[in-house]
């Protein structure tokens, strides 16, 4: 017979596994950010009955149905999310839609679908493949300027070249055969949230932690997920089933941000100051590090906890992930960590 723990392992699938004893390991020798488990048991005893609803992306800045073009939308948004506080001013990217304004993440994705209803080929690699600086800086050119956009730029033509060479100039073809109910997230390498992470090196996301090598993926994942919850919010689900299982929570600067507000993630002096002062954290640093595998390990013992408390939860990271990014929008006065990177 198997265990409830070894089903639980296997329904996590390799991929998170990994990340979770990685980022176990990397927590073991951890120097500024600990985790406190009183206030973790709190919060999975707190929420272990909440009802926890997953995004639905049905702002106007997202396509309205589910089919291969809003496939194609969200992988492009996702070759750009990362980076929307401007380093120096601190100040949000806002842009303009329709008559409203859009901050942050949800500026950007406001002005892809913008640029794409004026006709611009933004779905097209071998448009990206050449598209220009002043081509993407009229695109973003909103209520303000948005950070790296040289970076955004790089990643583009990049992601445009490969398209060509290996998906015939299509971002949907990296979903294999767009087939309801089939398609793997993971797949001993060929799943989608795999094939985005080995062909298109800008999605690669990954840090050493002294001899420890850690990856967090974290725009790879969003991409599957949002792709998944755009979907099941129309009613169809584009994956096999239990796939979403196998993501971690998408280790970002909002999480951890949530996660120390509410007491679970602690920081030393140095690291505490440096945030609330915005203080760059280099990336790659150990604080860097450790933030994020503390997110990722703190959000898998939550999951754990709530299942504890409640045996019939069927909650996995999409909640947690949602259930705490929810959370944060409603703190509006503490910082999240800065770090001039292209991964979140
Ligand atoms: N872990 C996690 N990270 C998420 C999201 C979302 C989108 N949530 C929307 C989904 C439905 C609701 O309507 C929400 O609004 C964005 N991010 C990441 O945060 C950063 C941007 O932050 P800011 O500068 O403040 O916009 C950036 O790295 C972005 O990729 C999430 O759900 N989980």
């Amino acid at each position: 017979m198997v265990s409830k723990e070894k089903r639980i392992e296997f329904k996590k699938g390799a991929f998170r596994e990994e990340l979770n004893k990685d980022a176990e390991k990397i927590m073991n020798v951890a120097e500024y950010v600990s985790i406190n488990n009183k206030a973790l048991l709190d919060f999975a005893k707190n929420n272990a009955f909440s009802k926890v609803s997953l995004p639905k992306w049905d702002l106007p800045v997202f396509p309205e149905k589910a089919n291969k073009a809003t496939i194609s939308f969200i992988i492009l948004g996702n070759t750009q999310n990362f980076a929307f506080t401007d380093f120096i001013t601190k100040q949000k990217y806002v842009a303009e839609y329709k008559g409203s304004d859009y901050v942050g993440a949800m500026g950007m994705w406001a002005s892809i679908k913008k640029a794409i209803e004026r006709g611009v080929p933004l779905l097209d690699g071998e448009f990206l493949s050449t598209i220009s600086y002043k081509e993407l800086e009229e695109i973003y050119n909103s209520k303000s300027k948005i950070p790296m956009l040289q970076e955004r730029l790089d990643i583009l033509n990049e992601v445009g070249n490969v398209l060509c060479k290996k998906y015939d100039g299509k971002f949907y073809n990296i979903l294999k055969g767009y087939e309801l109910g089939k398609e793997m997230m993971f797949d001993n390498g060929k799943g989608f949230v795999e094939l985005l992470v080995s062909d298109f090196p800008s999605f690669r996301d990954e840090s050493d932690y002294k001899e420890i090598k850690i990856k967090f993926d974290k725009r790879a994942q969003l991409t599957a997920a949002m792709t998944f919850e755009k979907f099941l919010g129309l009613g169809k689900n584009i994956f096999k089933q239990g796939e979403e299982e196998k993501l971690s929570v998408f280790a970002d600067y909002e999480l951890p941000k949530v996660l120390n507000s509410i007491g679970i993630l602690n920081y030393n002096e140095s690291l505490s100051n440096d945030i609330n002062n915005g203080v760059l954290l280099k990336s790659g640093s150990k604080e860097e590090v450790e933030l994020r595998a503390a997110t990722i390990l703190a959000a898998d013992r939550i999951e754990e906890e709530i299942k504890r408390f409640n045996k019939s939860s069927k909650i996995n990271q999409l909640g947690i992930d949602y259930l705490l990014w929810s959370a944060g929008r409603q703190i509006k006065t503490a910082n999240h960590h800065l770090t001039i990177t292209t991964a979140y």
